[in-house]
């Protein structure tokens, strides 16, 4: 095991010496409560956090711990009982019904465990939708797509249906379809959740180079500390709370995976523990 080099979280301050970025995403005293006064959840317990441009974070938990809730309260799909959000500086709050779809739309990108592909489309044309919808014109489409489907491997299934793709070459396709519009931020859920390890791998492998090489930020939930060892911070969440946090420096990744083992035997609960 390595020797435990976290950090006590510090309400999302970068400490000094650290790359000078900028605040893309801040979230400030979110609160969650499900259910009514004779019954009661708090999924989310006062949680603040900033993440900047370009940043690939981790947000890790055992079950129930509120990941998927703060992701949800995140990309307004659901909306927070307290607290606020900001995207690119824009209030999500404060979006109208209307506004909101095409905020989700336009800033943000997302990926989910079971894929989310239209059956009935090629892996070319579920891609394709994202911009249809932004209505770029046909042979830029064409070519944006083939740039993408190049850095993810995914050219040779581009005219393939999704019920032709194995499991790890539709969540590649679903990634093409999340970063292919540029947002400024992609959300996933457990997007290794359904894959085997190789096709995890290629999968992180894959988000990480979009996360080198188009500067796109990543958050990711995970429960799975070789999944969250591809990201260069780690969040944990314990009771709807930010429990700590993980920073990766210069190390390898295999290094950094033992610091969140670390922090994951202190956590206790039931993540995952292979490498
Ligand atoms: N729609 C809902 N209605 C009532 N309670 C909910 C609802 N969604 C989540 N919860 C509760 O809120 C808490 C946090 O749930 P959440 O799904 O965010 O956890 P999680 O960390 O994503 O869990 P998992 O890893 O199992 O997906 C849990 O106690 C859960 O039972």
């Amino acid at each position: 095991m390595a020797h435990f080099t976290g950090r006590s979280y510090n309400g999302g301050n970068r400490q000094k010496g650290e790359d000078k970025m900028s605040e893309l995403l801040k979230m400030e005293h979110l609160v969650k409560y499900y259910g009514n006064k004779t019954s009661l959840t708090k999924a989310l317990n006062d949680i603040s956090l900033t993440v900047e441009q370009g940043e690939f974070t981790a947000i890790m938990g055992a079950s129930g711990s509120g990941k998927t809730t703060l992701l949800n309260c995140i990309s307004t799909i659901d909306r927070p009982t307290g607290g606020k959000v900001w995207i690119d500086g824009v209030c999500t709050s404060e979006l109208k019904k209307g506004e909101l779809a095409d905020f989700r739309r336009n800033r943000l990108g997302f990926i989910f465990q079971e894929f989310n592909l239209l059956d009935t489309l090629t892996a070319f044309d579920n891609i394709a939708l994202a911009l249809q919808i932004q209505k770029c014109p046909h042979d830029k489409i064409k070519e944006k797509i083939e740039a993408v489907a190049q850095k993810l491997g995914i050219r040779e299934v581009l005219e393939k249906y999704p019920y032709q793709l194995s499991g790890g070459q539709k969540q590649r396709v679903a990634a093409a379809r999340a970063i292919i519009t540029h947002p400024s931020l992609i959300l996933a859920d457990e997007p290794t959740g359904a894959l085997d390890s190789k096709s995890s791998k290629d999968l992180l492998e894959s988000l990480k180079l979009l996360n080198e090489t188009e500067h796109t930020a990543i958050l990711m939930v995970t429960h799975d500390a070789y999944t969250a060892s591809y990201a260069r911070r780690v969040i944990f969440i314990k009771d709807g709370k930010v429990f700590h946090e993980l920073l990766k420096g210069t190390e390898e990744r295999r290094s950094f995976f033992e610091q969140i083992m670390d922090v994951i035997s202190l956590l206790g609960g039931d993540m995952n523990y292979a490498d």
